[in-house]
């Protein structure tokens, strides 16, 4: 029998084995029953058979018997210990607890899956067909080996004839058979392993496209880290699953004749022999091995790399949208799984290779081993149909397979099924499409008429109670109030976020909910925030976020309107300068002004500041204000402020309170009212002065 080497982590067991699905090895090697163990148990067993169990003919059981057979012992001890490891790994594959352990299940749907699979049809039924042909070698190998046996026992009877030439032509056969069954196994893995890599990619690929679609309700109910581990975890276990059942089972189900072996016998004669060939293929393995782990490690390496850029965005997905970059984003993502795609492939076919060679090694131990125990057969010291039974039963230890195939089955489509739920979840807000406003025709006025609003998390939090503002076109607006008053819910709503419970905004007197969000954010929108993020690219990619098509000389004017190319070209590395993840590498006022020369380069007809100089110290604050007050010539701009000492020469100031406007005017006029704004001065000027 030959089995899937992939998939079985030894390697910290004292055993080599490729872990092309990572399961954990300290799990495989914690299993309750330690591979060490399955060999003693087989050793004992095959001590107790040849105390117990004589020979059913009139040989007794001898030197022959002893020499052939153990060997053959020690090669099937050899795949028994490694089918034992095999299913306890199955069964202690690495799931997180917190897959495991799941109040609701979701269903998995057969028809999402025949999707994924669909494209890769003619590989997959290419994989089913050579696996059912390896498995039908399998059961023939042992039926030839008693062919084979009969050509000796004849020779061995008869004494006629000339044994080499007798035996040539069956033991031909039979490493044809070896070579086609090594070949089939090699294309039925290279084959199972491109449609399962190509299935899981495209799944990758579709769930993070359904992701990033996601209105942003919905990454405020759900954790990051959970998505993320849906595109990982749960994938690469439906994955494993996919191609062990398809390979395991289907070979399970053709070669387990229900049948089981008590025959073991030691033969101390070819132990010596044994001791010689073992080591030279555990060496060969153990080479073969170490390049195959690294090439492991290098695959995993890329889908850390590709779930980091899928981390990234998804972790900002704000500023994705507040860009709209939905789709570059997926771009990047689908670049980095393509390679790890590629990359798996490639371990898959070095492992399919490994897989071939170890069975024709494995069987070729079988045959050296009758060839040579051939000769001890002339002293009638066992029939060869106890040799047949002993070859047909070592093939057909595979039933208590069946048990872990089943747990792996079960967790495939729970994995599955966790994934097809986030591909079904359609968004309230559309990523794009609807109508545009020319850019020549567009004044950037917007009103926000009767709006209320509570974020979809907290329903039972009204933020906004019949809130009005005007915007008019080209004019400043500030919102001034206390925090947590819904300051950032205006510039969320108006972004799009979120839609409002009731009430309309418009943008240039149409509602913007019939308008293309896409060309909102992208296009209409100019955003900056307190806390700008950067992508851990060059401040030249970060300043490009803005307007994909920008060209150099385009960035680095909107570099020079934000204030920011002076510092950006004192840097070794100029426009290349990577900024580390975050942005980390720079300072508040540094990331502010990239973040108002990102927001510039895409020439944004509104303009929206969400306390955009607060973080900042004194002198930051006045160069990052400096760009800015050069930013909002000519454009509607909506500023929401904390310090209030940078709004005032905004043409409108407005103080909220209780999700509504209650006070509005210039800063002189407010000043002049004597109410909550002249307050939040006096406030503001007492704190400054402790
Ligand atoms: N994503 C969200 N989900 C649920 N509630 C939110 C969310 N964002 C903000 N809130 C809540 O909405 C209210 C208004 O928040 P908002 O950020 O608009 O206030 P703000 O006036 O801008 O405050 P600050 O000046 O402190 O930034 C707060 O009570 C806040 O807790």
């Amino acid at each position: 029998s030959c089995f899937v080497v992939e998939q079985t982590p030894l390697r910290q067991c004292g055993h080599y084995t490729p872990d092309l699905y990572s399961t954990p090895v300290s799990k495989a090697c914690k299993s309750p029953q330690q591979p060490a163990n399955a060999f003693s148990r087989t050793w004992s067993l095959a001590q107790r058979a040849v105390r117990q169990s004589p020979t059913r003919g009139s040989s007794p059981p001898g030197v022959a018997v002893r020499c052939i057979l153990g060997p053959v012992v020690l090669t099937v001890s050899a795949r028994l210990l490694g089918r034992t490891a095999y299913c306890e790994a199955d069964v202690n594959n690495n799931i997180p607890a917190e897959f495991l352990v799941k109040e609701t299940v979701p269903e998995f749907k057969w028809h999402v899956l025949w999707e994924f699979v669909k494209p890769q049809l003619f590989a997959l039924i290419g994989a089913v067909v050579l696996a059912f042909g390896a498995a039908i070698l399998n059961i023939q190998i042992p039926l030839m080996l008693g062919d084979l046996v009969n050509v000796v026992a004849r020779f061995m009877r008869e004494h006629a004839g000339h044994y080499v030439r007798e035996i040539r032509g069956p033991a031909l056969k039979l490493l044809g058979l070896y070579g086609i069954q090594g070949l089939l196994t090699c294309g039925y893995i290279i084959l199972l392993s491109q449609v399962g890599e190509r299935v899981a990619a495209d799944m990758r690929k579709t769930l993070f496209a359904s992701l990033l679609r996601q209105d942003v309700a919905f990454f405020d109910a759900n954790r990051t880290g959970q998505l993320v581990n849906r595109l990982t975890a749960d994938i690469q276990e439906f994955k494993s699953s996919f191609k062990l059942v398809i390979s395991q089972g289907l070979r399970s189900i053709t070669q387990t004749v229900g049948c089981f072996v008590s025959l073991y016998v030691i033969s101390p004669k070819l132990t010596g022999l044994t001791v010689v060939v073992l080591p030279c293929l555990v060496g060969a393995g153990a080479l073969i091995g170490s390049f195959l782990r690294k090439l492991s490690r290098l695959a995993q390496e890329q889908v850390s790399k590709a779930t980091g850029v899928a981390d990234e965005a998804l972790g900002n997905v704000r500023t994705v949208k507040a860009f709209a970059m939905e789709e570059r984003e997926l771009q990047l993502y689908a670049y980095e799984v393509d390679k790890s795609c590629e990359m798996n492939e490639t371990l898959g076919s070095g492992i399919a290779v490994f897989q071939g060679l170890s069975n024709i090694a494995l069987n070729c131990i079988v045959l050296g081993t009758i060839f040579a125990g051939g000769s001890l057969m002339a002293g009638d010291e066992m029939s060869p149909g106890d040799l047949m039974s002993f070859l047909v039963a070592s093939q057909t230890v595979q039933s208590w397979h069946f048990v872990s195939l089943y747990i792996q089955m079960v967790r495939g489509i729970s994995s599955g099924a966790r994934v097809f739920e986030y591909l079904a979840l359609q968004p309230t807000i559309p990523v794009s499409g609807g109508g545009r406003i020319p850019y020549h025709s567009l004044t950037g006025r917007v009103d926000f008429m009767n709006i209320s609003f509570s974020y979809p998390t907290r329903p039972g939090h009204q933020i906004l109670k019949n809130f009005n503002l005007t915007l008019p076109p080209s004019k400043t607006v500030a919102i001034v109030g206390e925090s947590g008053g819904g300051k950032s819910t205006v510039a969320a709503l108006l972004e799009r976020f979120y839609d409002p419970s009731n009430g309309v905004i418009m943008l240039d007197g149409l509602d913007i909910r019939t308008l293309d969000p896409s060309w909102l954010r992208g296009q209409v929108i100019g955003f900056i925030n307190q806390e700008p993020v950067l992508f851990g690219s060059s401040v030249m990619e970060n300043i490009r976020f803005g307007k994909p098509e920008a060209t150099d000389a385009e960035v680095i004017n909107a570099a020079k309107q934000a204030n920011a190319h002076r510092f950006i070209t004192s840097f070794p590395d100029g426009y290349n300068t990577v900024v580390g993840e975050r942005g980390v590498t720079l300072s508040g006022g540094q990331k502010q002004r990239i973040a108002i020369a990102r927001a510039l380069i895409k020439n944004p007809s509104i303009l929206v500041l969400d306390e955009a100089t607060s973080a900042l110290d004194a002198e930051s604050e006045r160069v990052v204000q400096d760009a800015l007050d050069r930013a909002t010539r000519g454009r509607t701009v909506l500023i929401i402020a904390h310090r209030l000492s940078t709004i005032q020469g905004a043409d409108l100031i407005c103080v909220m309170s209780n999700g509504r406007i209650v006070e509005a005017g210039t800063h002189l006029e407010l000043l002049a009212k004597g109410g909550l704004y002249s307050d939040l001065i006096r406030r503001q000027r007492a704190e400054a002065q402790k």
